[in-house]
């Protein structure tokens, strides 16, 4: 066994998974043989978790079963409507007040008492919790509003019922097949940060609960999940300064500032999701008129890129970068762009602990002791 340390754990390879595969060099991304940019443009988010719970494309009827069943489950206790209640008051973060209603969900799972490893069971609480996220989600940010929650309406779609339970309206074609496709391009990125860390906590044969939860906690980080909204936070700063953006971000380099949305660990060129959610936001931009924030983002992308020595170090736009402003132009709140990223990242979650549980041992790395190693003890009165 190598002592090497492998910090991060860069390029080590833990395991195998048929879910998703990235090219670094080329930026491709596709799940289960599909390439993101088809699954972006014909595919529909229900139909995604389908392919990476069950292996394939859904059927017309496999399809709208699946859908059906989804839909028929998107309700919320009481008891977790009021917990988010005094989260709400107490003006806790969205992602921290959606890790505390995932983990209360299990009090009410049907299924108690299902074998940690039981794959199939697994599956249906992961497809309940899937379903259940976005009613979380609008019911807090409803809550903070000082508004009453929604119930869900069974007749709409995944996203559609989401910016239904959100806005108290339903969502026009736009505004719910552009939140779709985010939902696809988010759904799954092999071992990222947050699916490894269910994964760690599936390994131990803990439930699928305790793996979810986990999942969101290790999403909120700004070098993870929580980067979409420090991107738009930084439009917003580059706006209200009186620098253009280029000058901005020249001076926010100097100040030794990270740029968010940009890296990643293992693409080196632009990540393909950046690229579609690039279009999709300079396509809401002309549509309404207002391109600022498409604008801000694309200058800033091409001074690092062409000109500030990105390209060179592999430091390219990640999914982050654009996703922000394309929620920002639907008129969804700045701190609610990191829980759609684990509303749809939920499913990839749930499809690679299954995957775990199909092959599992437990996750047991080391670390390379540099600490004393004979340490003499003095009795605490004489310390
Ligand atoms: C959905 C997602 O999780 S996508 C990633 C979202 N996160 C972000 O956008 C936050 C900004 N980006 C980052 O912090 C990093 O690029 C990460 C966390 C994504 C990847 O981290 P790592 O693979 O460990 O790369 P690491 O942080 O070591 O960076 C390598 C080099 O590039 C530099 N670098 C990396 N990202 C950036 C950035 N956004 N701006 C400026 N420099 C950067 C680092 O300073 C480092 O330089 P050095 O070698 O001179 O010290
Ligand atoms: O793969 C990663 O490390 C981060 C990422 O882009 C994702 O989780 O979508």
């Amino acid at each position: 066994m190598s002592g090497e340390v492998q910090k991060g754990l860069e390029g080590v390879v833990v395991g195998e998974s048929q879910l998703s595969y990235i090219n670094g060099d080329e930026g491709r991304l596709i799940y289960r043989g599909h390439e993101i940019e088809t699954l972006a443009e014909h595919a529909t988010y229900e139909e995604v978790l389908y392919l990476l719970w069950h292996g394939s494309l859904p059927t017309e009827s496999e399809l709208a079963e699946f859908t059906a069943t989804m839909a028929e489950e998107r309700a919320v206790d009481d008891e977790v409507l009021g917990t988010l209640a005094d989260l709400a008051a107490a003006d806790e973060a969205p992602m921290a007040a959606l890790r505390t209603a995932v983990s209360m969900l299990s009090a009410s799972d049907p299924e108690p008492d299902a074998a940690p490893d039981d794959q199939a069971a697994t599956l249906r609480q992961g497809r309940r919790i899937t379903a259940k996220v976005p009613t979380i989600l609008a019911a807090y940010q409803r809550l903070r509003d000082g508004e009453e929650p929604l119930s869900p309406k069974e007749d709409l779609s995944h996203a559609g019922n989401f910016l239904y339970m959100l806005t108290g309206e339903e969502p026009d074609d736009v505004a719910e097949e552009t939140l779709d496709m985010a939902l696809i391009l988010h759904a799954d990125h092999g071992l990222n940060a947050s699916t490894f860390a269910s994964m760690v906590i599936a390994s131990t044969l803990a439930d699928t609960y305790a793996a979810v939860t986990g999942g969101v906690g290790a999403l909120s980080g700004p070098l993870h999940g929580g980067a979409n909204q420090d991107v738009m936070e930084t439009l917003l700063e580059v706006d209200d300064s009186s620098k253009d953006p280029v000058q901005w971000v020249k001076d926010a380099i100097d100040d030794g500032r990270k740029i968010p949305g940009f890296g990643h660990r293992v693409y080196n060129v632009k990540d393909p999701r950046a690229v579609i959610l690039e279009e999709k936001s300079r396509d809401l931009g002309d549509a309404s008129g207002e391109r600022k924030w498409y604008d801000h983002a694309n200058e800033i992308e091409q001074y690092l890129v062409e000109e500030a020595g990105f390209a060179e170090k592999g430091l390219a736009p990640n999914v982050d970068f654009y996703s922000g402003t394309v929620y920002y132009q639907l008129g969804i709140p700045v701190d609610m762009f990191t829980p759609i990223f684990a509303m749809s990242r939920v499913g990839g979650w749930v499809a690679h602990v299954i995957e775990q549980l199909g092959d599992n041992r437990i996750f047991r790395p080391r670390a390379k002791y540099t600490g004393a190693k004979e340490a003499e003890w003095t009795p605490v009165e004489d310390r």
